[in-house]
């Protein structure tokens, strides 16, 4: 019998629903149960009757759960760590014509890249049909050359390319700069020097929101702009392109080599810059497999346990991988923790052509001048 069947059997069995009800108090069963009937706020042990549309509905729950458990069974195999479902069960549990809501140890994130992840998917519910983000693609501003805009500036300057982070918040620091004003940011950095600009757009833990994107690409800002976003879903990079983005961000840690590989198709024909990040060997070798890959960030910071060291991008660009990088003529991105000079030429020193740096000068009064201070010169053009 197939595995999702055998799931589905499981988790909808009369035996289970009946061990969840005499025995919520059992380690092994360790779930609040609630119900939901439509429009009234969860209760506590009852059950609400489903009428057949629903059921249907509920049919294609279970169905969405069972697929982003092959995800987390596949993603295991490559060293994922990060799983892109609850692994007990879809929240909302069916069986015959009752609804209950499930809560257990398994259904809390084991650490905040998880628990942004799962958010994703409660997000993403809402997102608008694919038909009209079509009709706003039309509509877009042309896309910039990512790239070309960090080889220039590297050229230009002798020093990384500056991918210049606006950034309110962050799930390590908390709030980063009360006074946050997206277009004046984006405007100092561009006068500071900076080759490219990363947007933040997650709303919940970071503060950011597509809508400064947005305001930005039509401040007439000239820097390409990173759309910095948790991509789960191939409907994002449409989303972000619709709304100006010049790249969008692919985090190793979180998607499997398939889906990277499918991104960064759907990135080429969009015309969008794919950075995929990296922060250990497994990841940078994984993505040293997909071809097509031109920009590699390789982030300093450890996303479970936000722990920072700028070695690690030494690390990873030493011996094989740093002449396959030289040998392919990948771009890499030194990011996270960069804070003075010396940093800039650390990293520069271990291979990167760029850096993305977002709190050392999101946090100066006049984030232009704090590029000259994080450089230990002026770059500006
Ligand atoms: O910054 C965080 O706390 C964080 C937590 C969870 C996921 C991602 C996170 N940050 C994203 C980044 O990697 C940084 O915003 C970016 O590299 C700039 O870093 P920094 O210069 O240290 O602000």
């Amino acid at each position: 019998m197939p595995l999702f069947l055998i799931k589905f059997f499981i988790y909808s069995s009369p035996k289970k629903s009946f061990l969840v009800q005499c025995f919520p108090h059992k380690k092994m069963h360790e779930q609040v149960l609630k119900s939901k009937p439509k429009g009234v706020e969860p209760n506590e042990g009852s059950a609400s009757i489903a009428t057949s549309s629903e059921s249907v509905v509920d049919a294609l729950k279970v169905k969405e759960w069972e697929v982003g458990m092959f995800h987390n069974e596949v993603a295991a195999t490559q060293g994922i760590r990060i799983r892109r479902r609850p692994p007990t069960g879809p929240p909302i549990h069916y069986v015959g014509p009752f609804e209950f809501r499930l809560e257990n140890e398994g259904n809390t994130p084991r650490n905040i890249l998880e628990e942004i992840i799962w958010n994703k998917d409660i997000e993403l519910k809402e997102r608008k049909p694919i038909g009209m983000i079509r009709k706003d693609l039309e509509k877009a501003p042309p896309v910039r050359d990512f790239i070309g805009a960090l080889r220039a500036a590297n050229e230009r300057t002798g020093l990384p390319g500056l991918i210049a982070e606006v950034k309110k918040a962050s799930p390590s620091r908390g709030i980063l700069r009360e006074n946050f004003d997206p277009v004046e940011i984006a405007q100092s950095y561009e006068k500071g020097g900076a080759a490219c600009l990363s947007v933040l757009t997650d709303e919940k833990y970071f503060k950011g929101s597509f809508e400064n994107l947005e305001l930005i690409r039509n401040s007439g800002v000239k820097c390409p702009l990173l759309c910095k976003e948790f991509i789960v879903d191939a409907w994002q990079l449409y989303y972000a392109r619709s709304k100006g983005a010049d790249a969008v961000l692919l985090i190793a840690a979180v998607l499997p080599d398939l889906d990277i590989k499918y991104m960064t198709k759907i990135c080429k024909l969009l015309g969008l810059t794919a950075l995929v990040e990296v922060h250990d060997e497994r990841e940078f070798d994984r993505v040293l497999g997909i071809e097509g890959v031109e920009l590699i960030g390789i982030n300093n910071r450890n996303l479970e346990t936000f722990e920072l060291d700028i070695s690690t991008t030494k690390k990873l660009l030493e011996g094989e991988r740093g002449k396959i990088i030289r040998e392919r003529n990948i771009v890499m991105v030194g990011e996270s923790g960069l804070f003075t000079p010396e940093d800039i030429a650390y990293v520069q020193e271990a291979g990167v052509k760029a850096v993305l740096v977002g709190e050392s000068i999101v946090k100066q009064s006049d984030p232009g001048k704090g590029i000259s201070n994080l450089f230990g010169k002026d770059i500006s053009v």
